[in-house]
C-alpha cells in the first residue's frame, strides 16, 4: 500500500477507509436483522402458522446446517471470485432466502428459505472478516472488527424491537418478514457501493489479493495447537448458550413473566417504534435484546481494552462464569429477569471481544483463513443443535426450566474449556494473556 497521505477522499486516507468500513459493516446488516426475525416473531408465527416451538428452533437449525456445508465452499469461492464478486453472490443468496421466507405458504418453503439464507449469510460473515483484514491489516484492525460487529448487531437490536410492532401495526406477520427481506436488499445495495469503493481502492493502492490465508485448507487442521482447539470448543459452548437462547427468549419472557410483545402506544408507526425502544425494558422482545444492546455499545471499547491489557483467556473465564448464574436464575426463579439479561450482556461483550482476536494469535498467519472458517463451521454445529433442543425441551416439559439448566450446563462446559485454555496458553508462552507491549 502507498504510504503517502494525499488529502481529500483518497483511498489511502482514514476517511476513505472508515467510509468503506461502514459499507463493509452494512453488508451483513440485513442478514443480522432477518436471522432473528423468526425469534422476534416467534409467538405470532406459532399462532398464525400453527407451528410449535420445536419448528421455530428448527428454522434456526436449518440456517446452521446450510452454514456448516457451505462455509468450506465459501472459502473456495472467495478465492476464485475475489472479495467483490463473492460478497455480491452471498448477498444475493441472503436476499433470495429472505424473500422465500416472506413468501412461504408451506413449512417446507420456510425451511428452504432459511437454508438458502444461512448458506449466504455465514459465508458472507467469513468473507467480511477477510475484507476487513484486507483494508485494515497493520492499521486499526481490532477497532474495525469492533465497529463492524456493533453495526451488524444494530440489525439484531432492530429486529427484536420492531418486528412484532410491524406485524401488529400492519395486522400481518408477512409484512414484518418482507421488511427483513427489504433490509437484505438494502445490504445488497450497500454491497454495490462497497464494490465500487473496493475496486477503486484496489487500483490506487494495489491492495493484497486474496491468498491461501483467506480460505480453508483441510491439511492445516493437523497443525493447530491445543490453544486453538480450546478457543473453538469455548466458541461452540459459549455461542450455543447465547443465540439459541435469544432465539426463543421472547416467548419465554411472554410465557413465564407475562410480558407484552409490544408496548401499548398509539400514533404514527415511527412514534410507536420510538416508544417501543424507549420502553424496551418492559416488552418481551425488548428484554431479549438487552444482551445485544449491551454488547453492541461496548464491543469497540472492549476490543480496545483487550488490545491494551491482554488477559484474553482470563476474560474468557470471567465471561463463561457469568453465564452460569444468569441462565440458572432465569430458569429456576421468577425474579425480575433484567439483571440476569444484563449479566448475559456483559458476558457477550467480554467473551467475543477476547475470543475472535485470539485466533490470529494462536495460529500461523497463513492458516488464519482455515482457522476462522473451521471455527465458524464448528460453531454452527452448536447453533444448529441447541435451538432444536431448546424448542423440543420446552414443548416436552411445558416450561423453560429444563432449557435454562441446559444453557447453564453449556456455561459450565465453557468455563472448563476457558480454564484449559488458560493452562494451555501458559504452557505455550502466554501469548493470549500478554498485552500490547509483549505482543510487539
Ligand atoms: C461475530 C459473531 N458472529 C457469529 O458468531 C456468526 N457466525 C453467527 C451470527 C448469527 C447471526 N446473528 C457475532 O455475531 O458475535
Amino acid at each position: 500500500m502507498t504510504t503517502e497521505h494525499p488529502g481529500g477522499f483518497h483511498p489511502s486516507t482514514r476517511l476513505y477507509r472508515f467510509t468503506i468500513l461502514l459499507f463493509i459493516s452494512l453488508l451483513v446488516f440485513g442478514s443480522y436483522f432477518a436471522y432473528d426475525s423468526i425469534g422476534a416473531l416467534e409467538t405470532t408465527l406459532m399462532r398464525e402458522l400453527h407451528l410449535d416451538r420445536s419448528t421455530i428452533g428448527n428454522l434456526y437449525t436449518a440456517y446452521s446446517v446450510a452454514a456448516i456445508a457451505i462455509v468450506f465452499f465459501g472459502g473456495m469461492l472467495y478465492d476464485k471470485l475475489g472479495p467483490r464478486r463473492a460478497s455480491l453472490l452471498f448477498s444475493c443468496l441472503i436476499f433470495l432466502g429472505a424473500v422465500m421466507v416472506a413468501m412461504a405458504r408451506t413449512k417446507w418453503m420456510l425451511f428452504g428459505g432459511r437454508l438458502i439464507f444461512g448458506a449466504g449469510s455465514e459465508s458472507l460473515i467469513v468473507v467480511q472478516s477477510a475484507i476487513i483484514s484486507r483494508w485494515f491489516k497493520g492499521k486499526e484492525m481490532a477497532m474495525a472488527f469492533g465497529i463492524a460487529l456493533t453495526i451488524s448487531r444494530v440489525g439484531t437490536l432492530f429486529s427484536f424491537n420492531t418486528e412484532e410492532l410491524i406485524a401488529s401495526y400492519t395486522h400481518s406477520f408477512r409484512t414484518a418478514l418482507w421488511a427483513a427481506a427489504l433490509l437484505c436488499l438494502f445490504s445488497v445495495l450497500c454491497n454495490l457501493v462497497f464494490n465500487l469503493m473496493d475496486k477503486h481502492g484496489e487500483k490506487v493502492l494495489a491492495l493484497p489479493k486474496p491468498d491461501a490465508g483467506d480460505k480453508i485448507v483441510l491439511s492445516d487442521v493437523k497443525k493447530f495447537t491445543s490453544s486453538y482447539w480450546f478457543v473453538v470448543l469455548l466458541c461452540v459452548t459459549f455461542y450455543s448458550a447465547i443465540f439459541p437462547f435469544t432465539a426463543l427468549a421472547t416467548d419465554m419472557f411472554h410465557d413465564k413473566w407475562g410480558l407484552p410483545l409490544v408496548s401499548a402506544s398509539s400514533g404514527s408507526f415511527l412514534s410507536q417504534v420510538f416508544f417501543n425502544f424507549t420502553h424496551m425494558f418492559t416488552t418481551a422482545p425488548g428484554i431479549t435484546s438487552i444482551v445485544i444492546a449491551a454488547s453492541m455499545i461496548f464491543a469497540p471499547f472492549a476490543g480496545d481494552l483487550v488490545d491494551r491489557i491482554g488477559r484474553r483467556a482470563s476474560l474468557m473465564v470471567v465471561g463463561s462464569l457469568i453465564l452460569i448464574p444468569a441462565h440458572l436464575l432465569m430458569g429456576i426463579t421468577h425474579w425480575n429477569p433484567i439483571p440476569m439479561m444484563v449479566m448475559l450482556g456483559a458476558a457477550f461483550v467480554l467473551v467475543p471481544a477476547a475470543m475472535w482476536p485470539s485466533v490470529p494469535l494462536v495460529v500461523d498467519e497463513k492458516r488464519v483463513g482455515t482457522a476462522f472458517g473451521l471455527m465458524t463451521a464448528i460453531q454452527n454445529l452448536g447453533l444448529g443443535l441447541f435451538p432444536f433442543l431448546n424448542g423440543k425441551l420446552r414443548d416436552l416439559t411445558g416450561t423453560y426450566t429444563a432449557t435454562q439448566v441446559m444453557f447453564a450446563g453449556l456455561g459450565i462446559a465453557g468455563l472448563i474449556f476457558a480454564f484449559l485454555l488458560l493452562r494451555s496458553d501458559k504452557r505455550l508462552g502466554g501469548v493470549l494473556e500478554a498485552g500490547r507491549a509483549k505482543e510487539g
